[in-house]
């Protein structure tokens, strides 16, 4: 017999977004009752050492690793693109950490695909200022925000090899552009220019800056145990949406308690009396085509809305990383990656500051497809232009350049240089192909008793990939789903209730 729970509003999967849109909601109005739910038991607490952010990608347990099919763009090869799964704060609390802004323009280009007024960079530049704590002082304040809940620093501390590249590499090797330690490359409009890279670490502690954290575990009346009934806000594990007719009511869910005790495995149902947020990320939303979905070998369940275009303009983004030997005293993370405990313990506070250059973002294009509940077809082979690969050429050329110096680290077997490549969205215009004007919201509202909406925000709403990588972006996209989700419920955007430190059981 399942346990049933009504709640005001319940998030299916919580990951950058959905705890921005949860934590913003309870603290607009601490009566909501709000349920986050997400499959399996990882939390975000123990992640937010920044030096060992590798370690969620190898063990595999907060990250899934999506395989491509051979591309012969690729030589032949596939791509192994990985994504969080199966932990609270998603991509932000297992991703890199990696600070990077696209351009004011390409926000602009989501507007004019139909958004105006909405979703251009004069609206959403304030938003990632919102979400911002900014922590250098001298940062423009026309672009960065100094008191949100999102911390971004250096990191800690400059590297000696850092501080070299930036001193050899533009002024010797790439005289076309500049290099300046002082240079904003987040600011949307500077490009072209060498510069250190920012990072999602909060400076004052040294730890990881995620939405689980400054959003959800914070919130004074957040808790672990659902089963503390005055608390409002609740995660809960193991999940599974569920509908009635063409109205999603609820989620089915498995309970944290219920995990080792009698009820163990036994299916609650967690029903929404306001609201359903689907926040899956790029690979898990389960929309799209009905036709390719009927296609796909075991997924059965029935769907929600009909959407075609969805995973047929997947675009990644890539990563050139360059392989050179360093001398000896560079600084360096290579103790933390192989396991050293003294290492790991002196460098627990404070990633170190890695300064690169990344090539151009978003040239590899192709599609992504449910092929059963299990795979997805992900194809990353078309339409690769050769002139896109030429725009990377030069890119590759002058990394290799930068990092095979004889006067700065020399590589006696040559420079090695491999791609590498993330996953970002698949932006056709999931759901603003169907209703531009409403920004990211689904209604299905006929006939309902409980339920008015469904609301899917994730990064794979983004109608057009930018040209960044997206951290900042699935932030921004969490900050204005909540305002539009505020707006259809009316509740007040005055916030009353109190966020603290958290004070969990973190590393
Ligand atoms: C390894 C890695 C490194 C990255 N590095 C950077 C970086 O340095 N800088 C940067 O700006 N961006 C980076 N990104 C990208 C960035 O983290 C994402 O763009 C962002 O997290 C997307 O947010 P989202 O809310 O759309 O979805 P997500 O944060 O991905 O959240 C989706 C949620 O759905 C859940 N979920 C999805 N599918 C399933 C499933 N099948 N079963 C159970 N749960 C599921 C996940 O647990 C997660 O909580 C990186 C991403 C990865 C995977």
């Amino acid at each position: 017999m399942p346990f049933f729970d009504t709640y005001d509003i319940v998030f299916a999967r919580g990951g950058t977004a959905a705890c921005i849109i949860a934590g913003r909601l309870a603290q607009a109005d601490p009566s909501l009752k709000i349920l986050v739910t997400y499959q399996a038991e990882s939390w975000a607490l123990t992640l937010n050492l920044p030096a060992r952010f590798l370690n969620s990608l190898i063990k595999g347990h907060t990250v899934s690793h999506h395989r491509s099919v051979q591309s012969k763009a690729l030589g032949g090869r596939s791509v192994c693109v990985p994504s969080a799964c199966c932990v609270v704060g998603g991509g932000s609390a297992v991703n890199f950490m990696i600070y990077t802004r696209p351009a004011a323009s390409d926000y602009d280009d989501w507007a004019k695909l139909g958004n105006p007024g909405q979703w251009g960079s004069e609206s959403l530049i304030p938003l990632a200022r919102k979400v911002e704590t900014y922590q250098e002082p001298s940062g423009n304040p026309s672009v960065h925000g100094f008191s949100g809940p999102i911390k971004v620093s250096k990191g800690g501390c400059d590297t000696n090899i850092g501080r070299e590249f930036l001193e050899t590499a533009a002024p010797q090797y790439d005289k076309d552009r500049e290099a300046s330690p002082s240079a904003d490359l987040n600011d949307f409009q500077t490009i072209n220019v060498y510069a250190p890279w920012h990072k999602y670490i909060d400076s004052q502690t040294g730890k990881r800056s995620d939405t689980a954290h400054h959003f959800l575990y914070n919130l004074a009346n957040f808790i672990l145990d659902p089963s503390e009934s005055k608390h409002n806000v609740h995660v809960s594990t193991n999940l599974r949406v569920v509908r009635r007719n063409s109205r999603a009511i609820g989620v089915e869910y498995v309970a944290r308690e219920d995990m080792n005790s009698e009820h163990r495995l036994q299916p609650r149902m967690a029903y929404a009396s306001r609201l359903v947020v689907l926040s899956s990320g790029a690979f898990g939303s389960g929309i799209g085509s009905a036709k390719r979905l009927a296609e796909a070998v075991d997924i059965r369940s029935p769907q929600f809305v009909d959407l075609p275009g969805v995973g047929e303009n997947y675009n990644d983004h890539n990563l050139c990383v360059t392989l050179y030997l360093a001398s000896e005293d560079s600084d360096c993370l290579d103790a933390i990656f192989s396991g050293d405990e003294e290492a790991i313990k002196l460098e627990s506070d404070h990633l170190n500051n890695g300064q690169f250059r990344s090539t151009s973002e978003g040239v590899a294009r192709g599609r992504l497809r449910a092929s059963s509940t299990q795979t997805r077809d992900l194809n990353c082979d078309q339409p690769r232009a050769p002139e896109e690969l030429e725009e990377l050429g030069p890119a590759f050329k002058s990394l290799q350049a930068g990092c095979n110096l004889g006067d700065f680290h020399n590589s006696p077997t040559g420079c090695k240089t491999f791609g590498m490549n993330f996953v970002t969205a698949y932006p056709k215009a999931c759901v603003w192909s169907g209703e531009p004007e409403s920004g990211g919201r689904i209604s299905v509202t006929s006939n309902l008793e409980i339920l008015s909406l469904i609301f899917f925000v994730d990064i794979s709403i983004a109608p057009l990939n930018v040209g960044a990588n997206t951290n900042s972006t699935a932030l921004v996209i969490g900050e204005k789903a909540f305002l539009l989700i505020a707006d259809d419920l009316g509740i007040s955007l005055k916030c009353t209730q109190a966020t603290r430190e958290f004070k969990g059981p973190d590393v």
